[in-house]
C-alpha cells in the first residue's frame, strides 16, 4: 500500500549552517513547517521566534505552524497574528479562561487555530472548544527539547481524537510531535495521525545533507511500516 505521509519538519532541529539549502529542498516535499516557540518558563528552554518565521518566509511559501510553549499565550498569539503565521497552536494547559477569545481572534485574522496537549493533558481538557479547532497536536515526548524519551501510550489520544472527529463531524487535523523516527515509525503509523512532526532523530541528523537525510527518512519509514512513502 502507499499513502501520502504529511511531514512537518521541526525547524528548531535543523542545521543552521545549511539553512537555505534545507528550506529550499523541504519546500518541494512538505505542506508546512513546524516552528517551536518557547519562553524559558513554560519549558526551561528558548528556541525559535516570530522573527525566525519572517526570515524563513523569504525562502518558502508553505504554511508556518507555530507550536507555542509559553505561559502567556495571549501575548504570543498577537505577535503571530501580526506576522500572519498561518497556523497558531496554543498550549491547552495555559488557555483556560481565554480559549474562546483567542481562537476567535485567530480566526478573525483569517488564520488557523490549534492546541497542543502535553503528555499529562487528557483530550477531555479541550472538549469545550474542540469543535472550533483546526488542529490538535499530541506531544509524544515531554516538551522543551529534542531527543526526549518517546511516550508511546500518548498515541491512544490520536485514536480517541479520530473517533471523536468521525462521530461528531469535527474538522481538526491531528498532528503528533516528538521522537518520530525509525524506532517508532511502525507504532505511530498504526494510528495514522494526519501530520507527522519530524526533528533531528527522524530527519535532520540522518545524513550530512538534506537530500540524503530525506531519502534515509523515507527508507526508514518504508522498512518499518512495509508501506510506500509518497
Ligand atoms: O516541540 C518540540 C519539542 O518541545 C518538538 O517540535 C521537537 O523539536 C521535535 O519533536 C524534536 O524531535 P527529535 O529531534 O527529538 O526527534
Ligand atoms: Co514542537
Amino acid at each position: 500500500m502507499s499513502e501520502h505521509i504529511n511531514i512537518s519538519p521541526s525547524l528548531m532541529t535543523m542545521d543552521l549552517d545549511q539553512f537555505k539549502e534545507q528550506i529550499h529542498f523541504l519546500n518541494d516535499h512538505v505542506d508546512s513547517f513546524h516552528i517551536d516557540i518557547m519562553d524559558g518558563h513554560f519549558v526551561p528552554n528558548l528556541s525559535l521566534s516570530p522573527w525566525f518565521i519572517e526570515q524563513t518566509r523569504k525562502l518558502t511559501n508553505k504554511e508556518m505552524s507555530a507550536h507555542l510553549m509559553v505561559t502567556d499565550p495571549a501575548f504570543w498569539v498577537q505577535q503571530l497574528i501580526n506576522i500572519k503565521c498561518e497556523i497558531i497552536c496554543m498550549p491547552a494547559e495555559k488557555i483556560n479562561g481565554i480559549a474562546f477569545r483567542l481562537i476567535d481572534q485567530i480566526h478573525s485574522a483569517g488564520l488557523k487555530a490549534g492546541v497542543v496537549l502535553n503528555p499529562e493533558t487528557p483530550v477531555q481538557e479541550i472538549m469545550p472548544y474542540i469543535d472550533i479547532l483546526d488542529k490538535v497536536t499530541i506531544m509524544t515526548v515531554d516538551p522543551g527539547f529534542a531527543g526526549q524519551r518517546f511516550l508511546g501510550h500518548m498515541l491512544e489520544k490520536i485514536t480517541e481524537l479520530k473517533k471523536l472527529r468521525e462521530e461528531q463531524g469535527y474538522h481538526y487535523l491531528i498532528e503528533m510531535d516528538g521522537s518520530t523516527n525509525k524506532e517508532h515509525w511502525k507504532m505511530i503509523h498504526e494510528v495514522k495521525p494526519d501530520i507527522y512532526v519530524i526533528g533531528r532523530s527522524g530527519l535532520f541528523n540522518l545524513a550530512d545533507d538534506i537530500q540524503s537525510s530525506w531519502q534515509k527518512m523515507v527508507a526508514e519509514f518504508e522498512e518499518a511500516t512495509g508501506e510506500t512513502f509518497i
